[in-house]
């Protein structure tokens, strides 16, 4: 039984699964791979379970409908949690996140912090074949969340990051709100205001060549206003 899982949420990303799940399984160290897909009507799901012949370390949750890439993970997470995975990962489906980069997130959780933290502005800005607006958008957004909640992290919003499984244990993920973006601050904020070791581990990230994001005004909104609300419920003591 491997100790580290790789949760990936998908949507729609019929062009992408195929190639992720073999460059993760290409990796000299043992990871096993969870998919998390919201009924994908592109066939997503299809695919996984045709590969599940071949690579018996690859798992499928399937969800009814979209839902938020917050809520697929929380899934993942709870999936995780009733195994014995001690190293989960977060990971995006579109290549974005290079595979190759797990070992790094890996050994630094090795190296006794317990977030690891795939960022983009630890030194400067990392981003290849982004659009000029996501970047200022994703840039922006890092900064507001570290000016309103304090929060240590250059890379805020990042959606490549390892967890020690005592963080997953300790957070309770039934009170982990946010279904877009704003999840990944939310996770890191609570993360750190439980005392948890965080770290952020350069990488580059690369715009996707194949198939769509999934960013919506309804995501951005939730993101700038969820902010506040866990300042305000921080100060509050209700977090
Ligand atoms: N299951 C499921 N998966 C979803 C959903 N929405 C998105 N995903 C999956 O979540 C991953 C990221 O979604 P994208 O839509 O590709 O994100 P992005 O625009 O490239 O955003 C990136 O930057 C954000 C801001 O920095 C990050 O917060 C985000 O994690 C990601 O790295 C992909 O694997 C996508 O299929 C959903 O509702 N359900």
């Amino acid at each position: 039984m491997s100790e580290r899982l790789v949760i990936i949420p998908t949507y729609n990303e019929l062009e992408n699964v195929e190639n992720i799940i073999r460059k993760v399984f290409a990796l000299p160290a043992d990871f096993h791979i969870l998919i998390v897909d919201d009924s994908s009507p592109d066939g997503t799901g299809f695919i996984v379970r045709e590969l599940q012949k071949e690579f018996p370390k690859l798992f499928l949750e399937t969800r009814i409908e979209k839902d938020g890439l917050g809520k697929a993970y929380t899934h993942g997470f709870k999936w995780a949690l009733d195994r014995s995975y001690q190293y989960i990962f977060e990971m995006d489906a579109d290549l974005s996140h290079n595979p190759e980069d797990l070992p790094k997130l890996l050994q630094a959780l090795e190296n006794g912090n317990d977030v690891s933290v795939g960022s983009r502005y630890s030194h400067g800005v990392n981003v290849v074949n982004w659009p000029m607006t996501r970047v200022l958008l994703s840039f922006i957004a890092s900064k507001y969340a570290r000016f309103v909640t304090g929060l240590p992290v250059n890379d805020a919003t990042a959606g490549f990051v390892g967890y020690k499984r005592i963080v997953l244990e300790k957070l309770d993920l039934n009170r982990i709100k946010f279904k877009g973006y704003g999840f990944q601050i939310e996770m890191k904020y609570k993360s750190w205001k439980k005392g948890f070791k965080i770290i952020e581990v350069p990488i580059i990230f690369t715009n996707r060549v194949a198939g769509e994001s999934k960013i919506s005004a309804n995501i951005m909104g939730e993101a700038v206003f969820g902010i506040l609300m866990l300042r305000i419920r921080s100060i509050f003591g209700t977090l």
